[in-house]
């Protein structure tokens, strides 16, 4: 009964096999948010977020998750400010969920863990002229993390639940347009913790600056349930995989400070 009760308060779903060896591997994401340990920064200013829907193209399935992607050709939809130095363009947003509501965030507060994780993907277009210019660099990008709780449903989520059936088996793709990942931003986004970390997925790169809000949002029970009805696997596998536990595990802080933006 006791390594049960382990097993349910200590869920650990690894995704994939972990690599052995990582480009230096002391900032490594995601981790878990100590809040005692944080430190407040009154030098980080307010997120300024600017994202024009005009800008969003495709919803596809990359056999990890679903990326919602933009045009990132222009700086029409950016973030700047809190603890960045320069512009960063926003390329693509998805998600992390577990296979139930009890686990699914890659991040975690105090330890608590919650049902999913959104990320918004954006990278420094004051220094480099390609994302992938970018994912090497250890100020390339910078991912806004908020957290998903299951409560009332989330209206505007709603478009992108609705595409998600098409884009159910791993490399399918459907056009997906006028979405504004704003309304995916809980209202308070002054409120954060930051630090430098890395990719979670390969190439695990050590290029992120983390920015983890400290609100969450609500979506439905139902809403999340349609993300779970998605497959690992392309519609040529004879074995379908549902893609749930797509999260990495959590990684050694190794002596980081976690700044907070408030007190
Ligand atoms: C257009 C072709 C692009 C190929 N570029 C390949 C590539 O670098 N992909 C990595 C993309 C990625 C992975 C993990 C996160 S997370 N979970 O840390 O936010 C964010 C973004
Ligand atoms: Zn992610």
């Amino acid at each position: 009964a006791l390594c049960a009760i382990k097993f349910i308060f200590f869920p650990v779903h690894p995704m994939w096999q972990e690599p052995l060896a990582i480009p230096g591997g002391d900032r490594q994401s995601p981790i878990d948010i100590v809040v005692r340990k944080s430190v407040f920064d009154p030098q980080l200013r307010p997120l300024k977020v600017q994202y024009d829907p005009r800008t969003c193209q495709q919803i596809w399935n990359n056999g990890y998750s679903f990326l919602v992607e933009y045009d990132d050709t222009t700086d029409k939809s950016t973030v700047k400010g809190g603890p960045l130095e320069d512009q960063f363009r926003l390329c693509q947003f998805h998600f992390h969920w577990g296979e139930n509501n009890a686990w699914g965030s890659e991040h975690s507060i105090d330890r608590r863990l919650f049902p999913a994780e959104l990320h918004l993907v954006h990278w420094n277009s004051d220094k480099y002229s390609l994302f992938e210019e970018a994912v090497i660099e250890e100020n390339g990008l910078a991912v806004i993390a908020v957290f998903l709780k299951i409560g009332k449903r989330h209206e505007g989520l709603q478009k992108l639940v609705d595409a998600l059936p098409a884009v159910r088996h791993k490399d399918s793709l459907v056009e997906f347009t006028k979405f504004d990942p704003a309304c995916l931003l809980p209202e308070n986004i002054d409120d954060y913790w930051t630090y430098a970390g890395s990719l979670t997925t390969p190439p695990l790169t050590e290029a992120v600056t983390w920015i983890v809000m400290k609100r969450h949002i609500e979506v439905s029970h139902d809403q999340l349930a349609v993300f779970r009805s998605l497959l690992f696997t392309s519609a040529e596998e004879q074995v379908q995989r549902s893609m749930v536990n797509n999260f990495r595990v959590q990684q050694a802080v190794k002596g980081r400070t976690v700044r907070s933006s408030f007190t």
